[in-house]
């Protein structure tokens, strides 16, 4: 029969081994992982997280550990990237999750990564728009795509920090300055104004959100995002008055969340459900997957901006094809050129902050 003291020493004992407990982290390895068994290099991609501990980062490390397309996960963060990695790692699914945490950390965060996602930044507090978030974001997007351009420059890159119609000329003009620009594999993220839209359209139609494709074309803010509804699929009609209700929902979708948070940040939930979504497209693409095809902020010509969102197909390049917007009703003409107007003010101070 054990004592209680003897059990007491055997967990102090056990404990003392799990010290410290964060054994995947970077350079802090108890069970060296050459002491494990090796499972022979399990197929799939490479992700990294950057921003992995914030109100996006964690649920999207999350979906991202469920994803069988993924072999390995790394989790980088300045704060807080420990205990998500520990927490995230004891999932039993297939990726492999590694931890780093802060600057020295990063180049090993990205070395041999496939496609790098970044929620880094802060967010919106209510009575601010998305650019008020620039000066702080814009440095913080500047620092890591330093870090991509050096460490993994044939990765895809999904950047959702806002305002991501200044954050993806910034990176644009990163990698430009070092050489390892590739148009196709750099895509602002922008697939959370197409979920609420197909939410809020199906809501109005009485359908089932997964029946409804609503193309968002322009950017990521306010007026420069511009939901298509002359072309939803299943073809659908709407009133005027439907159409007035159902453009600003989707254009305010993330102010209506910012308000209703009060204070406590903005979408997290939905964007990560919407990052994981798009990033399991680019995958699928990567893979070699036929006819993907999503809403995304790219370098463009389909305007006379340099960056538009509009439909491509994802293949093993990155955004392999941009569509052209397709017909457009007067209203959605309109809309398109107050869009353009704020987006060229956008993409020049994003492009301008890296060229001064
Ligand atoms: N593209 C889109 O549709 C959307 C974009 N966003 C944007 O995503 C960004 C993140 O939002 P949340 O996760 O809610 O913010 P958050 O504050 O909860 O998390 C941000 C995380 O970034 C980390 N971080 C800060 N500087 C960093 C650096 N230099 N390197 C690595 N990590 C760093 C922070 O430590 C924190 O863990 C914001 O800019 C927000 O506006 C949010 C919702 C939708
Ligand atoms: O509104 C914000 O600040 C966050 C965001 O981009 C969104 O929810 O669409």
């Amino acid at each position: 029969m054990e004592s209680s003291s003897d059990a007491t020493q055997r967990i102090a004992r056990i404990s003392a081994h799990l010290n410290p407990p964060n054994f995947q982290m970077e350079g802090n390895s108890v069970l060296k992982r050459t002491d494990c068994r090796a499972k022979g290099g399990a197929p799939g991609f490479k992700v990294a997280i950057l921003g992995a501990a914030g109100g996006i980062g964690q649920p999207l490390a999350l979906l991202m550990k469920m994803n069988p397309l993924v072999s390995v996960l790394h989790l980088y963060d300045v704060v807080n990237a420990p205990g998500v990695t520990a927490d995230i790692s004891h999932m039993d699914t297939g990726a492999v999750v590694r931890g780093f945490l802060g600057q020295p950390q990063l180049a090993n965060a990205l070395t041999g990564m496939d496609l790098v996602i970044i929620p880094a930044g802060v967010p919106r507090k209510p009575g601010m728009t998305r650019d008020d978030l620039f000066n702080i974001n814009a440095g913080i997007v500047r620092t890591l795509c330093e870090g991509i351009a050096n460490c993994c420059p044939k990765a895809v890159v999904n950047l959702i920090s806002n305002p991501v119609n200044s954050t993806v000329p910034i990176a644009a003009e990163v990698f430009k300055k070092a050489g390892t620009y590739d148009p196709k594999r750099l895509l602002g993220v922008t697939m959370l104004d197409v979920v609420r839209a197909n939410t809020f359209v199906a809501e109005v139609l009485g359908l089932d959100p997964r029946e409804v494709d609503v193309p968002v074309v322009g950017g990521h803010a306010g007026v420069t995002i511009l939901p298509l509804l002359s072309q939803v699929k299943p073809p659908s009609s709407f009133t005027p008055e439907e159409i007035e209700y159902l453009t600003k929902r989707i254009q305010d979708g993330g102010t209506e969340v910012v308000q209703a948070k009060a204070g406590a940040g903005s979408a997290t939930l939905s964007m990560a459900y919407a990052a994981a979504k798009f990033a399991d497209a680019c995958l699928r693409g990567l893979r070699g997957d036929a006819g993907i095809v999503e809403c995304s902020f790219v370098a463009s010509e389909v305007t006379e901006l340099p960056f538009f969102a509009s439909k491509v197909r994802l293949g093993r390049n990155g955004a392999e094809e941009i569509y052209q917007l397709g017909p457009l009703n007067e209203y959605e003409r309109i809309g398109l050129e107050k869009a353009k107007k704020e987006l060229e003010s956008s993409i020049q101070k994003g492009t301008s902050f890296i060229r001064k």
